[in-house]
């Protein structure tokens, strides 16, 4: 077996788009990249991508709507076993506008096209500050560098954006009314499917002032593929996020102990359980497990809704549903915004930071 020749010193690229470009990782790919056993010493975790075929979960967001009541109870209780089986689905016929959800790529792809000066301006913040621009994950704190640039913006209970390019302010603001309202409506149909009432969860999670993030990632074409990471195994912070891609594959999500690479159907979102979905269903629904693979070809981008509780609720698991589970709580309560900033601050690492809640 044969290593490709590495890089051992860090290299003077501000962005992973521009490292790309450059062609010189294909020369010599960095060693501080490097995420993934070579190939020949990996044979297990290739065997566990063989299932690609599955059939994740599909969920017709129009029979939410349905006048027929016997439509919504049935899509409701697909939903739940959706939620408790995969943690991870797609949602078809969902409304949001496809001229809207293009808008909103070409929007993203404009903000990583500008010059790396440009987005400089939004480097090096802190993992609050409401909009960020950054390679990897988190590279004050990280031994290996993920092949990945991203923006992540925050959108409620205040809406920000970033000034360049100047249709991105119209585009997210509409993009982001239309994924919350989905969000909004999944969420309450997630509740159904418990027999959990809307309105208490409503005011337990402080809905009204939900949280609401954009992160965009960009994923440039990798000449080393099989040793890098777009993003190692994680799950998200939230309640949902609702994911949309470009043309480019790459998302893969863990289910029973095994990685499914996820071929969205044309005009989807992917969506997936976050860990405050598994806190507030006392671990009925938990957080799925994914990551983001690279590829040698062509630049994948995807486009990341995660919508939460209020920054300042404190969520437990519900009352009603430990009472009826006959088992206490799993785990404990934590304001939201340290959840996310603990997560954002440190390695991403599976559930960690979920499993420091765990009673
Ligand atoms: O690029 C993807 O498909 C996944 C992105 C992701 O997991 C994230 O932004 O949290
Ligand atoms: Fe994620």
């Amino acid at each position: 077996m044969s290593f490709p020749a590495m890089i051992r010193t860090p290299l003077p690229y501000s962005t992973t788009k521009e490292l790309s470009d450059s062609g010189v990782a294909a020369a010599a790919f960095p060693f501080n990249y490097i995420a993934c056993k070579p190939p020949a010493a990996a044979a297990d975790d290739d065997e566990n991508e063989a299932a690609d075929e599955a059939q994740i979960p599909t969920i017709d967001f129009s029979l939410l709507s349905s006048r027929n009541p016997d439509n919504r109870a049935q899509i409701v209780r697909e939903l739940g076993r959706a939620c408790e089986e995969w943690g991870f689905f797609t949602v078809l016929n969902h409304g949001v506008p496809v001229e809207l959800q293009k808008a909103m790529m070409d929007a993203c792809v404009g903000f990583f096209h500008l010059t790396a000066e440009e987005k400089e301006d939004y480097m090096g913040r802190h993992v609050l500050d409401p909009i960020r621009f950054g390679m990897s994950f988190n590279t004050k704190v990280e031994d290996v560098q993920y092949w990945r640039d991203f923006l992540k913006v925050f959108q409620h209970p205040v809406f920000h954006y970033p000034t360049k390019p100047t249709i991105f302010r119209e585009v997210s603001e509409g993009y982001s009314r239309h994924i919350r309202q989905l969000g909004k409506d999944l969420l309450n149909a997630i509740w159904e499917s418990l027999g959990l009432e809307e309105n208490v969860m409503q005011e337990a999670l402080s809905l009204e002032s939900c949280f609401q993030m954009l992160a965009a990632n960009f994923y440039p074409p990798c000449p080393k593929p099989e040793l890098a990471l777009g993003l190692p195994a994680h799950s998200d912070h939230g309640l949902v996020t609702i994911l949309m891609q470009n043309g480019t594959d790459g998302l893969q999500v863990m289910h029973n102990g095994k990685w499914f690479g996820v071929k969205p159907l044309p005009n989807s979102f992917l969506v997936n359980l976050g860990d405050h979905m598994e806190i507030v269903t006392n671990g009925r629904y938990k957080s799925v497990l994914h990551r983001a693979k690279v590829n040698n070809k062509s630049t994948r981008i995807s486009v990341v809704s995660a919508i939460g509780p209020s920054l300042d609720a404190v969520v437990v698991p519900a009352p009603m549903l430990v009472e009826r589970q006959k088992r206490p709580a799993a785990f404990r309560g934590i304001k939201y915004r340290d959840f996310m900033e603990h997560q954002q601050s440190n390695k991403l690492m599976g559930k960690s930071v979920l499993d420091l809640l765990r009673l």
